[in-house]
């Protein structure tokens, strides 16, 4: 009898345990971990590298609800063409786990919460910028250009380049130029980024009929956006050091290192369009490029850097940096 009772505990336990996976699956947490990491950048150079560790709570956890309330709905809107795609076919909804009245409402209980945590522990631009966030990513990308526009993820896009403004707002209650950068440096990004991926999974956009570039223009076109946006991003991420002085040696020299790889990635693809593996290749470079990136920012912007860089200037005879 009580070998029942134990074996039913612990199958409820499993229960509870595989529906919170769900749940947790449907936020795509590994897209808010990038986001949040660009969030992190905005508020170290905003806070001059001194974030109050709260402030950066706060912030963070804010910035995930919102995120993962966007992904939620977005799963919840593509659950058609999700249950079509080899790639998506697992996810909570069109694999049954989650109802889509009870992803609605997980979503409408997220963005609630985030409003209301950001407005209260940071302030109201913040909390207006996540969810701005939200509506963007639902209503212009998912809504209305996925599945009309070729140019649906350059304009998309700008939703993904929000979290370091909700980042720098959180720490000064305003934006600046640096701020706008760093949304111009992700917007920038975000071409390179899916465009490679959308190369290499072509044909399952082709059958649910979304207008992905390479589904429309095909492979050379597109790894001709690829470079150009790539050629334009690259030099807009040393902006930060000059004219704006936000960043500074440390962050220049690692951009630079940084930014001649993802070149020469995307410059590999348009000698070799056709060759999925170098799509691959960028793809996940681009990612390890945007998470080291902002970790440079922030490094470059703690005062231990700032103090290590002036010594050495100092025992350097021409006073190079
Ligand atoms: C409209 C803009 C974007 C589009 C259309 C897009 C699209 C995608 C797609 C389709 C995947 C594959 C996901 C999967 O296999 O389930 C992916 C992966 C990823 N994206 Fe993006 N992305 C965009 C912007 C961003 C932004 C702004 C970030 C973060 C700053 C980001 C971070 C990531 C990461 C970290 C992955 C890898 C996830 C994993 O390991 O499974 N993406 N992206
Ligand atoms: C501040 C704030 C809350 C910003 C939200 C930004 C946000 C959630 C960006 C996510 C970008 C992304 C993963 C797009 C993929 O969508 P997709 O539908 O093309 O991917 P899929 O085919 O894998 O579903």
């Amino acid at each position: 009898m009580q070998e029942v009772i134990q074996t039913q505990v612990s199958r409820h336990h499993e229960n509870i345990l595989q529906v919170l996976q769900s749940y947790y699956q449907l936020t795509k947490p590994r897209i808010i971990l990038l986001l949040l990491i660009t969030t992190s950048a905005g508020m170290w150079l905003a806070s001059k590298g001194e974030v109050d560790p709260l402030l950066l709570l706060v912030t963070l956890t804010g910035g995930a609800l919102a995120s993962g309330s966007a992904n939620t709905i977005n799963c919840l809107y593509d659950r058609d063409i999700d249950y079509i795609m080899e790639r998506t076919r697992w996810r909570p909804i069109p694999s049954g786990r989650v109802k889509p009245m009870d992803a609605l409402i997980f979503a409408i209980a997220l963005a609630i919460t985030s409003f209301t945590l950001l407005t209260v522990f940071a302030n109201l631009l913040t909390a207006c910028l996540a969810l701005s966030g939200i509506v963007f990513y639902v209503l212009i990308y998912t809504h209305w250009l996925k599945r009309h526009s070729v140019q649906n993820i350059v304009i998309g896009g700008a939703a993904g380049a929000i979290p370091p403004l909700v980042g720098w707002a959180a720490v000064t209650g305003d934006l600046s130029w640096s701020a706008w950068l760093l949304f111009t440096i992700i917007f920038l990004w975000t071409p390179p980024h899916f465009w490679a991926l959308a190369m290499m999974i072509r044909d399952e956009y082709q059958e649910v009929g979304v207008p992905m570039l390479p589904v429309i223009e095909g492979d050379e076109v597109t790894a001709k956006q690829i470079w150009i946006y790539s050629l334009i991003m690259v030099p807009s991420t040393l902006l930060l050091v000059y004219p704006l002085h936000t960043s500074g040696f440390v962050y220049a020299a690692i951009a630079l290192i940084l930014g001649g790889i993802f070149l020469q990635k995307a410059w590999e693809l348009l000698q070799s369009p056709s060759e999925r593996d170098v799509a691959r290749s960028l793809f996940k470079y681009s990612i390890f490029y945007l998470m080291l990136l902002c970790l440079a920012m922030v490094v470059d912007s703690l005062p231990v850097t700032n103090d290590m860089v002036m010594a050495l200037s100092q025992s350097l005879p021409l006073g190079l940096l």
